[in-house]
């Protein structure tokens, strides 16, 4: 079964993401009946619509119209060209004038399949400025992380974090369990804090975040997590940093922070690039950032700030190896 295959980027895509994609958009779609419909995401139709894919999208039909008729909210069935052009709504460019959804449909697609951490993440961007996010994380605990491993922690699996601006964030079960505030850890010694980062070496440089780490005085190992589930942990306060610095040559995609920076902001933290800019969300898909994206809670931002820029000259002046 063709169920995952390979983008132009060597990135993987899923039925899964297709399928996430063409549900949230129509609904939003339907929902949204004020003005202009406009979305950014990640997933285009191009591959679907070559001969090779038939059978894929012929199981994405399928696996769409099974979640509607099982839900029951929505009276549709959607032909395979219904989902093509589903998928396509979320062509949009974004930018600075107007609202524009902006969504990933999967985020985290190697730690979904892997069983790992991953997320649906959509926000909305009004006048170039991020209002509103919600994150989805199926595999993360609802309390803490720190019940990642433990089945007899009695933790809910499945969070949901949300923030609207100007209205702080909360969490809440993927069933609708009551919505709690949630706020940022407190932490204001760096000996206390630990940090987050991708799972992958492949997404961030974990030599330059071990050296930031050690510059900083931070004493735990780094929590290794798929996708903007870690965003979600950082705002309820399970750990203190989030450090991103991708290899050179990667450009960030407004769709893999959007939701997670107005989470972490909404709950008290502070989201920059590696210079201390504030992330620039009206620039259309691609985020314009220096060097790397770096979270964490006001008391600590400035002396990482500081660690993050002497890790940086450090390594640029270090002989590049043979
Ligand atoms: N080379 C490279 N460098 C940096 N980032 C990359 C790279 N390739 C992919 N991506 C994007 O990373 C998204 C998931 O990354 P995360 O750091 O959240 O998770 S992971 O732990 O690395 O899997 C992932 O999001 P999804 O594609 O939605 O899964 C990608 O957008
Ligand atoms: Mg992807
Ligand atoms: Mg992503
Ligand atoms: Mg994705």
């Amino acid at each position: 079964m063709p169920d995952i295959q390979s983008k132009a980027d060597k990135s993987p895509v899923t039925v899964a993401d297709y399928g996430s994609q063409v549900l949230v958009s129509l609904v939003l779609n339907m929902e949204v009946t004020s003005g202009s419909f406009s979305m950014v995401a990640e997933e285009d139709s191009e591959d679907l619509r070559k001969d090779s894919a038939e059978e894929i999208l012929e199981h994405i039909t399928d696996l769409v119209n099974e979640t509607l008729a099982e839900d029951g909210s929505y009276n549709i069935t959607l032909s395979k060209e219904g989902i093509l052009s589903a998928i396509d709504t979320g062509k949009s460019e974004g930018g600075p004038s107007g609202r524009h959804w902006v969504l990933d449909p999967i985020d985290g697609t190697k730690g979904f399949l892997r069983g790992g951490q991953y997320a649906i993440a959509l926000a909305l961007l009004d006048e170039g400025k991020v209002v509103l996010g919600v994150l989805g994380c199926p595999n993360l605990p609802l309390t803490s992380i720190s019940n990642l491993n433990g089945s007899s922690s009695g933790d809910q699996t499945g969070a949901l974090f949300s923030a609207t601006i100007g209205c702080g964030a909360e969490v809440e079960s993927l069933e609708g369990s009551p919505p709690q505030k949630i706020s940022v850890c407190t932490i204001d010694n760096p000996v206390n804090a630990s940090f987050f980062e991708s799972y992958e070496g492949a997404h961030t440089m974990h030599d330059l975040t071990g050296s930031i780490a050690e510059k900083l005085g931070v004493q735990a190992p780094p929590v290794r997590i798929d996708s903007q589930a870690k965003y979600g942990a950082l705002a309820r306060g399970d750990g203190a940093i989030y450090l991103r610095f991708p290899h050179k040559g990667y450009k960030e995609k407004i769709w893999d922070h959007a939701a997670g920076a107005i989470v972490v902001t909404e709950a008290g933290g502070v989201v920059t690039d590696a210079s201390g800019n504030d992330l620039d969300f009206s620039k259309g898909r691609f985020l314009d950032v220096d060097t790397g994206i770096i979270a964490t809670n006001k008391q600590l931002m400035p002396s990482l700030l500081k660690s993050v820029q002497e890790a940086i000259k450090e390594k640029s002046q270090a002989p590049s190896p043979l």
